[in-house]
């Protein structure tokens, strides 16, 4: 006889035209939160979650509006975050997962690079992946939960555990106003109470053939810098040589802050990270994975450290700095002869226990300021701290991480690795902290998923194959702690 799962992860195969296409509807919606043009479409996925939830039997769905936010120079409503509610049968007598998503998505252009494109699902059917932007990130898994959902439904198995669902449309843009929500509907104690557990699904595997479960982020801590001079933009050849230029000065600042080697020159911080004991490096050791996964998640073979266990601490258990772009900078073919009057230069940390945002953003301030009277420029410079978040670690050790063991057991027939993650979720803490229970991360996605990069695609094995694990995940939740 076929157990519930079975019947589920049947369902689901039964199902995959339509999951596919449910994921097509979903990636048609740009739903970039970064940038004030695309805030409409943010809004109108908040409300294509809503109505699918409703459509597989969520109950109590709302909109948790946020107020407003001025991004671009304008003011532009947040999106909300979506709440719903699944119960059924003898709903009190059943443990209540908390599940958090996000349904926002990084930017993206045809012209950056993509082969497709990026707001259209394209299958590839020889190599059975879907590309599309949030194919992975988040938007695929988010709707696991609701292919899930629907296949028990359709098969008539009962969900043995309750859900509470929480979705986002600002994760990709600091999570605005989401942290105070959480603490204040956890005050009024409603939404969130009888909670046993969380889960979040919007990470990856730390290669490509093996599940993992993973028990810890990094945060982050976001910067502008932000330098200026001339009144406007000048010619190079009748003022080169005669003024302090916004770009030089911000390549001397951005060239003092990480080497090429990767060591972060800012003073202070390597001192605020927990040191490694014997025990966790041997955790790195036995860790399913290879300086080669690496390479094949990069696409090339630029790795800094030729070996795993540097590779492996370097993503999970060391900070780092990255620069990611210049805002103002003459950027398109050809070759302008511009001294741009003012330019804005973007880096983040990602940070490790014990670093917090606020002590970082101070020792960054300090050591930027130093160098910058060290240039002796007559420019202006500013320093805006962006979003923050602080790193989380989890306890494994918990029936919430070994339902979901046993879970990736029956879907794919191995041991998961335990994992941290380098990237971060700043709301895991949040969640962990306010509502005081264990959070699992459980991925759906491959490290080669290219989430936030060009040609962002999911694999349709780890999408099928995941929403039935998610679905099994909750039958061994109810099976450990029945
Ligand atoms: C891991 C998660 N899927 C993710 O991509 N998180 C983002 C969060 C963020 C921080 N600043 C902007 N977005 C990330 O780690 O970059
Ligand atoms: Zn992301
Ligand atoms: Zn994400």
């Amino acid at each position: 006889m076929s157990s519930a799962i079975d019947k589920v992860s049947a369902q689901i195969d039964a199902n995959r035209a339509g999951v596919i296409q449910r994921l097509a509807d979903a990636v048609a919606i740009p739903s970039v939160s970064g940038d004030a043009a695309h805030r409409p479409q943010v809004i109108q996925m908040a409300q294509w979650m809503a109505k699918s939830l409703e459509g597989v039997g969520c109950e109590n769905i709302k909109f948790k509006e946020l107020g407003k936010q001025t991004l671009d120079g304008q003011e532009v409503s947040l999106p909300p975050v979506v709440f719903a509610d699944y119960r059924e049968g003898k709903a009190d007598a059943k443990k209540t997962v908390l599940v958090y998503g996000h349904y926002d998505v990084q930017p993206a252009l045809k012209s950056d690079g993509w082969n497709t494109e990026p707001f259209k699902l394209e299958y590839d059917e020889k190599t059975g992946r879907l590309y599309g932007r949030g194919s992975t990130d988040d938007k695929g898994p988010v709707i696991g939960w609701i292919n899930m959902l629907e296949a028990h439904r359709q098969a008539g198995v009962e969900l043995p555990v309750n859900l509470k669902f929480v979705f986002e449309g600002m994760e990709e843009s600091g999570s605005v106003g989401l942290d105070e929500l959480i603490a204040h509907e956890h005050a009024q104690g409603s939404f969130f109470k009888g909670v046993d557990a969380c889960c979040i699904s919007d990470n990856y595997w730390l290669g490509t053939k093996k599940p993992c479960l993973t028990h810890g982020l990094r945060g982050v801590a976001y910067f502008k810098l932000h330098i200026s001079g001339p009144a406007a933009d000048l010619h190079s050849g009748l003022f080169g040589g005669v003024v302090h230029e916004p770009m030089t000065d911000l390549f001397a600042i951005m060239s003092k802050l990480v080497t090429p080697q990767g060591d972060i020159l800012i003073p202070g911080i390597k001192e605020l990270v927990t040191p490694l004991t014997d025990e966790e490096f041997k955790r790195y050791q036995v860790m399913d994975f290879s300086v080669q996964d690496m390479e094949g998640a990069t696409g090339s073979k630029t790795t800094i450290a030729d070996d795993k266990e540097k590779i492996l601490m370097a993503r999970m258990r060391y900070p780092s700095l990255s620069l990611h772009g210049i805002e103002g900078a003459f950027s398109e073919a050809g070759t302008k002869t511009v001294i741009p009057a003012k330019i804005v230069g973007k880096f983040s940390l990602r940070l490790v226990p014990d670093m917090t945002p606020a002590k970082v953003n101070e020792l960054v301030e300090a050591y930027i300021n130093a160098e910058w009277k060290k240039l002796g420029s007559k420019n202006t410079l500013r320093l805006e701290a962006e979003h923050g978040g602080k790193p989380w670690l989890a306890d494994p050790n918990h029936w919430n991480y070994e339902a979901a063991a046993k879970a990736v057991q029956k879907i794919y027939g191995v041991a998961p690795d335990y994992t941290r993650e380098g990237g971060s979720i700043p709301v895991a803490l949040t969640f962990a902290e306010t509502l005081g229970k264990n959070l699992l991360l459980l991925p759906l996605g491959r490290a080669d998923d290219g989430a936030h990069s060009t040609n962002e695609k999911i694999d349709v094995s780890n999408y099928v194959e995941g929403s039935k694990l998610l679905g099994a995940y909750l039958h061994e939740i109810a099976a450990a702690t029945a």
